[in-house]
């Protein structure tokens, strides 16, 4: 049976029941199993703020300074985690919540200069494989753990990309825009490793989109098989991808 990793960005916490409609289609696919990674930058930016902190990205990351990491983790692990559960749970799944820790994927300090910024590095056990053997629904947050315990706040596009390579599974990120967009605004079919280059060189995929593509691009590699960028909005994309069927962008190796 197949394994879908499947990325959905935080903003989708915006929208009434446009999570609620993603668990949908997965709920009517019987002959798949689903790992779901999401996001919350948004909702961190809001608990960040009210809060009274300033905060910024490098090359789309966000500088995590330890203070600021319960609010990141309160956000992410507890608020986002939980209200997808929630709209997993009415539409008919059995979603257990985790972290990249119980996921199997052990995380690193990135780079001093971004504080609490994780990367993944080397993989240990993983609850997953009899999570959904025993149909529960995994909804993995991104914060991730090192072996001495600290706590890191990974990009949630990074933290989707090592599951799957982990479970090698397929991999499709559920972002806010139907596909990345070339200079015009137009939808970009498909892009192999030279037009992400240089789009990247010219301006044109920037901020978040450049760490989904590159991160796309490195799991295209990795897994040997293309890697879907499709929008959140529109569940019909979805059950499209499931199907194999060509939406969005597809990132190739
Ligand atoms: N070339 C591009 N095509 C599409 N979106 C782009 C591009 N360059 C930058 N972006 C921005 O990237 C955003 C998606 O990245 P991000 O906000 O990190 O999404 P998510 O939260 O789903 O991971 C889009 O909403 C858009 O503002
Ligand atoms: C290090 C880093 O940048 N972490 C991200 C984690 C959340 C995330 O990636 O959320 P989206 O998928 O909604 O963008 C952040 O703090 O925003």
């Amino acid at each position: 049976m197949k394994t879908w990793v499947i990325k959905i960005g935080g903003a989708v916490l915006n929208t009434a029941d446009a999570a609620k409609a993603l668990f949908a289609v997965l709920a009517s696919q019987q002959q798949a199993r689903f790992v779901i990674v999401h996001g919350g930058g948004a909702l961190i930016d809001c608990w960040l703020k009210d809060a009274g902190f300033a905060t910024a990205k490098h090359q789309g990351l966000r500088i995590s300074p330890k203070e600021q990491m319960p609010y990141i983790v309160g956000a992410l692990a507890g608020c986002a985690n939980k209200q997808l559960i929630s709209q997993a749970i009415v539409a008919g799944h059995k979603p257990v919540g985790t972290s990249l820790y119980e996921a199997g994927v052990i995380v690193s300090q990135k780079l001093k200069a971004l504080g609490q910024v994780g990367q993944c590095t080397d993989n240990s056990d993983s609850i997953l494989p009899t999570l959904i053997a025993q149909q529960w629904l995994p909804l993995v947050s991104s914060i991730g753990f090192d072996e001495k315990g600290q706590w890191y706040n990974v990009n949630a596009d990074e933290a989707a990309a090592a599951i799957a390579k982990k479970l090698d599974a397929e991999l499709i990120f559920m972002t806010d825009v139907e596909a990345v967009l070339d200079a015009n605004k137009q939808p970009l079919h498909q892009l192999n490793t030279q037009q992400i280059i240089t789009l990247i060189e010219d301006g044109v995929i920037l901020g978040g989109m450049e760490v989904k593509v590159k991160t796309s691009l490195l799991a295209a590699q990795h897994l040997r098989r293309g890697v879907y960028i499709s929008s959140w909005q529109k569940p019909e994309n979805l059950i499209a991808l499931l199907a194999g069927e060509h939406v969005g962008t597809k990132i190739t190796p």
